[in-house]
């Protein structure tokens, strides 16, 4: 991750944002340096879950909340320049049929040197499981999604990557050129 020292504001987004309480360790961090944190999801409930343990720790006003449907909210930070190559680090936790497009406009965003993490990217150990294994239906309907977005991940020479074999899979992108 770049420049998320004490001295260097640190920029940092999140799609799919919810509660803040998966993603911890890394916000307690850039929350606790002189980081920012702009959260865009669907669906303020799931921001309200995590808002008053945000309020305890008194960095409410670190975190800019954003409600709506993540693309049509990252589509118009796209046709501002301002925030081309802006981002030190950007995670995406949400909607996995629409990773791919979240990566088309997240790629501008994110500066070089910077950091764009996918969650979920070993889909329940579905991505390696013969067609015809007995899948629940929503890991079926999203398994496609993201192997297109690995095969794209691998193949985009704008970042190197690295896979995470964590949970249900972090894949790290950063932005190269
Ligand atoms: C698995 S949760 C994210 C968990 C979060 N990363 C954490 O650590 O607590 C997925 C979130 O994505 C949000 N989401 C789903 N589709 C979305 C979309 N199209 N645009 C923005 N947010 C979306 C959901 O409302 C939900 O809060």
């Amino acid at each position: 991750m770049a420049a998320t020292g004490e001295t260097q504001p640190a920029k940092h987004q999140e799609v799919g944002h919810k509660s803040l309480l998966q993603s911890d360790a890394l916000y307690q961090y850039i929350l606790e340096t002189n980081g920012k944190i702009l959260a865009l999801d669907i669906n303020r409930e799931n921001y309200e879950i995590g808002l008053p343990i945000i309020e305890k720790a008194g960095v409410a006003h670190k975190i800019d909340f954003r409600e709506g449907p993540a693309l049509p909210l990252l589509d118009q930070m796209v046709d501002d320049v301002s925030f081309h190559g802006s981002f030190d680090f950007i995670f995406v936790d949400a909607d996995k049929d629409n990773y791919l497009n979240y990566h088309k406009r997240l790629i501008d965003l994110v500066k070089i040197g910077g950091v764009i993490g996918y969650d979920n990217t070993l889909w329940n150990g579905s991505l390696v499981a013969p067609p015809d294994a007995p899948l629940r239906k929503y890991v079926r309907y999203y398994r496609d999604f993201v192997l297109e977005l690995n095969k794209a991940l691998a193949a985009d020479t704008r970042v190197e990557i690295c896979q995470l074999p964590v949970g249900d899979g972090i894949t790290l992108c950063r932005r190269v050129c």
